[in-house]
């Protein structure tokens, strides 16, 4: 029948140094409810919730390590004692009380061990078996090894044997426990310890004692040898803690041992989690020597007992949550400990044996030869034989015989013995001896027999068994704690027997069991759920911070806008602005300006004609504005038409025009406003297009592409670079100082550019257009010359009479309703060139020129 691994809790007092440090409690035991509970100390100190473990057993710091074995380490030893392997080990951190716990219980379990023995009856002979071995930096060593030297110990399994050490371990055979208690002493000496900062006596390797004790009763003879012998093998190990180089401070050797303990531990740990979790998962004895050790006591034949030693201080509560958890884990592995019976290698089996072979021997020894010669050699072989017995026995009473030298001498002793017997052995068919030689032989058949009896109460003096039968206060302990123990299994018994009782408990359990899961898993969820929260929280302020840092900005930046210019009223623009899916990014509404077509005839006031002269160019009037496309530039008419006043009254000399010679002398030297105006306007339009995810293909045709930010084409040879940013800002300004020549064709940009501008004239006096917006220096886009109404020749612009100080009306001038039924009209309207591209570039380019034409012709006129 399986049964789970054991686990007990113990956490030790605060020790001097961590109340020195303030150190606060943070661990709570409920030994009544066998439940331990780690609080989680906060960021402030606030002790805030905490985590609770149950197991079987928990022990806080002011209970004794009698207690703690009475309660949960007797009922191991006991089944060792019935022929069961038991293991018994302490698990945690280093400096938690491991060392100290499992000093106390190796102290009691000798105790009880020989307390039980020594109380049995006189018929039971136990022999008892004590090795200790450490592993220290993945190497085992042999504590109680006299001498200096070292000997190779290998770990190997067999599947009779499970795992044991091959090499030459000494086993040394004892009797009582203050013997134990001398060699333990002695090999403590040897084991590998040191001081580090957590620690003033810290263990630097894993120590395992292993205590096997063989049990056979000889008092039924009867029965010719077949006795049941039972086995049983107790191991306590004593870990090394697990530990962080940050707090011992370990460096050089220290550091090593560290190293090893860690890994050593890390493989107990994943072991413990492979056969917690179960499901046929493979478990990795094999990653260390410890774990390859205590292969039988996880998930083996052994009944097992963790002791989790925990410390109470807040400044080691990570670890101690770390030895929670895998000790709660330890709590779901299932071994199946069986009794052993008559082990093929027990060592009582071969003094069984051979006992039975020598009575054998002795009782069929009737018949024997009387010869003198027989005599003597019987004497000769007695002689030795007795010899060689006596020898045995010192080497036995000094108890530092070894198991396995102690089996090879016997063998020989026996089959020289057999040897020298069957020589004397009389046959059958042999000349009967007269009387008084019988008499003879009688008394040397009982000289021999007193000495085989006397063997074999010497050999019986290897095991024990009733020493202390008369010990009346000893035998009464005895009695005490097997009651208590039989009591305890009767009641575990009774309930194994009452089938319904144990059904329903089982299902109540399960269900309890089941329900705990659920409830934990809820807390855990429920963990989660605020952690999201939290962070959710976190990121909605973030947010939130940045869209008013989003408002302070524009509140900040709106006095620095020009008066009228749309993008002031915020809150309008926030209202009507729109999401776009395709483009992944908000859509404003349109902020540029909106201008009727100019009169195709403008009556001058008093006379009076605005112009600009720009040298070196010229131009036709450009009254194709009537194309309300959509534009993205950036400026408005209100801004345009400021920028216009502006470019006037600082660069366009104004001139009576009351001579009409002069007048159409300088004609060629002046740019009339509404000209350059509208054509920029023009340009931008088409610009804004290009911007609408257009990009122009070679023979100016508009399609519809993807495109790259940057486009370069190729116009009569030269390269024209369109950049999404240029295009947002308007048409340059055109100065005197700054002049554009559409002779000079700019140096071709091939592929990607960084400048953010229209492709310059390398040649500095070239920059022209230098923009009120920016300061990027910006040359002409030279789709300009494509454009029929753009002046060609030698760049004299025509006289276009507007009235300087005429107010161009603006789309913002409008109202609402006009605006949207433009708007609309737009839209419209590019859906339309979107479906016949190449006939709208005609189309348009037909207008300009007739529009043109008219505009000339009227001006003419
Ligand atoms: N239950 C306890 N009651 C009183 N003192 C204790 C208790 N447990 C441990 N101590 C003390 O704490 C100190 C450290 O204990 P111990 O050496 O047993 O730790 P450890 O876990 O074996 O450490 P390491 O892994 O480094 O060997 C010792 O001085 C010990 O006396």
């Amino acid at each position: 029948m399986s049964e789970s691994v054991k686990v007990a809790v113990r956490c030790r007092p605060m020790c001097s140094r961590e109340k020195q440090q303030g150190c606060r409690n943070v661990v709570t035991i409920d030994s009544l409810s066998k439940c331990c509970t780690l609080e989680n100390p906060s960021a402030n100190g606030n002790l805030t919730g905490g985590k609770v473990y149950q197991f079987d057993a928990a022990f806080g710091s002011d209970s004794s390590t009698e207690l703690v074995y009475e309660d949960v380490g007797s009922v191991i030893v006991e089944a060792v004692l019935h022929g069961y392997n038991g293991t018994v080990f302490a698990y945690g951190q280093t400096g938690c009380g491991k060392s100290y716990t499992m000093r106390g219980f190796i102290e009691r379990t000798l105790e009880h061990l020989f307390e039980a023995t020594s109380t049995s009856s006189t018929e039971t002979r136990y022999l008892a078996l004590l090795s200790y071995l450490e592993i220290y930096n993945e190497r085992l060593r042999d504590l109680l090894k006299e001498g200096t030297g070292e000997t190779l110990l290998m770990l190997k399994e067999d599947t009779t044997r499970g795992t044991y050490v091959a090499g030459g371990l000494r086993e040394v055979t004892v009797k009582n426990a203050a013997e134990c208690a001398r060699l333990i002493e002695q090999g403590d000496k040897k084991r590998a310890a040191a001081a580090t900062k957590m620690n003033a006596a810290s263990s630097r390797s894993h120590a395992v004692l292993t205590l096997a004790l063989e049990a056979i009763a000889i008092n039924d003879n009867d029965k010719g040898g077949s006795n049941a012998i039972r086995r049983g093998r107790l191991h306590l190990v004593d870990l090394a803690g697990s530990e962080r180089q940050t707090r011992t401070g370990a460096t050089g050797d220290r550091l090593k041992e560290a190293a090893s303990i860690n890994l050593s531990l890390s493989a107990l740990g994943n072991v413990i989690s492979a056969l917690a979790a179960g499901n046929g998962r493979h478990v990795p004895y094999r990653d260390s020597k410890l774990t390859r050790l205590l292969r039988d006591s996880l998930g083996g034949n052994a009944r097992t007992l963790m002791i989790a030693c925990i410390s109470p201080s807040d400044i080691d509560a990570e670890e101690t949550l770390s030895t929670l958890r895998y000790a709660a884990r330890a709590r779901c592995i299932k071994n199946k400990p069986i009794v052993n019976e008559d082990p093929k290698d027990a060592l009582l089996r071969q003094y069984q044996l051979e006992l039975q072979r020598l009575r054998k021997l002795l009782e069929s020894n009737d018949k024997i030869n009387d010869s003198k010669d027989l005599e003597l050699e019987i004497d000769v072989t007695e002689r030795e034989y007795n010899e060689e017995v006596e020898r045995l026995r010192k080497e036995c009473e000094n108890s530092n015989l070894s198991a396995k030298k102690l089996r090879e001498e016997l063998d020989i002793l026996r089959s020289r013995y057999e040897n020298d017997n069957g020589k004397t052995t009389l046959h059958e068919g042999e000349p009967v001896i007269d009387e008084l030689d019988r008499e003879r032989e009688e008394k040397r058949r009982k000289k021999r027999e007193a000495a085989k009896q006397e063997v074999l109460r010497r050999l019986e003096k290897l095991t024990i068994g009733g020493e202390a039968l008369d010990n009346n206060e000893l035998r009464k302990r005895r009695e005490k704690r097997r009651k208590r123990l039989q009591a305890l299994a009767g009641v575990l018994e009774a309930s194994s027997q009452d089938g319904g009782v144990f059904q329903v408990y089982g299902q109540l359990r399960s269900t309890e069991d089941a329900l705990k899961r659920m409830a934990k898993r809820v807390r855990q969820l429920e963990a989660e759920a605020a952690d999201l929260q939290a962070s959710w929280d976190a990121e909605r302020r973030d947010l939130l911070r940045r869209e008013l840092l989003t408002s302070q900005l524009c509140d900040a930046m709106i006095p620095h806008l020009r008066p009228g210019c749309p993008l002031r009223d915020v809150g309008s623009v926030r209202a009507s602005a729109t999401w776009s899916e395709e483009l992944n990014r908000w859509r404003f509404p349109d902020a540029s300006s909106y201008i009727t077509l100019p009169p195709t005839f403008v009556q001058l006031r008093d006379g009076m004609v605005n112009t600009v002269t720009i040298p070196g160019t010229t131009s036709k009037a450009d009254l194709n504005n009537n194309n309300n496309s959509n534009n993205n530039s950036g400026n408005n008419g209100k801004e345009d038409f400021k920028t216009t006043n502006l470019m006037s009254t600082n660069e366009i000399s104004t001139e009576e025009t009351n001579d009409d010679k002069n007048k159409k002398k300088d004609t060629t030297k002046k740019l009339d406003i509404a000209d350059t105006y509208f054509r920029r306007n023009r340009i931008d339009t088409l610009l804004a297009r290009v911007k609408e995810a257009k990009t122009f293909e070679i023979g100016n045709r508009l399609s519809k592409s993807g495109g790259s930010e940057d486009t370069t084409l190729p116009i009569n040879n030269n390269y024209l670079q369109l950049n999404a940013l240029n295009l947002q800002s308007s048409a340059p300004v055109i100065s005197e100082s700054n002049v554009y020549k559409p002779s000079q064709h700019p140096r071709p940009v091939h592929g990607h550019s960084t400048r953010h501008a229209w492709t310059i004239d390398d040649n500095p006096t070239n920059r022209t257009y230098g923009s009120f917006v920016t300061n990027m220096k910006k040359n002409p886009p030279r789709i300009l010359e494509a454009l029929p109404s753009y002046p060609q020749g030698n760049g004299q612009l025509v006289n276009n009479p507007f009235r300087f100080n005429e107010r161009i009306p603006s789309r913002f001038d409008q109202n609402d309703d006009q605006r949207h039924e433009q708007q609309h009209e737009q839209e419209e309207e590019e859906d339309e060139e979107e479906e016949e591209e190449e006939e709208e570039g005609k189309r348009r380019e037909h207008r300009l020129l007739n529009l043109d034409r008219n505009f000339h012709s009227s001006n003419t006129s």
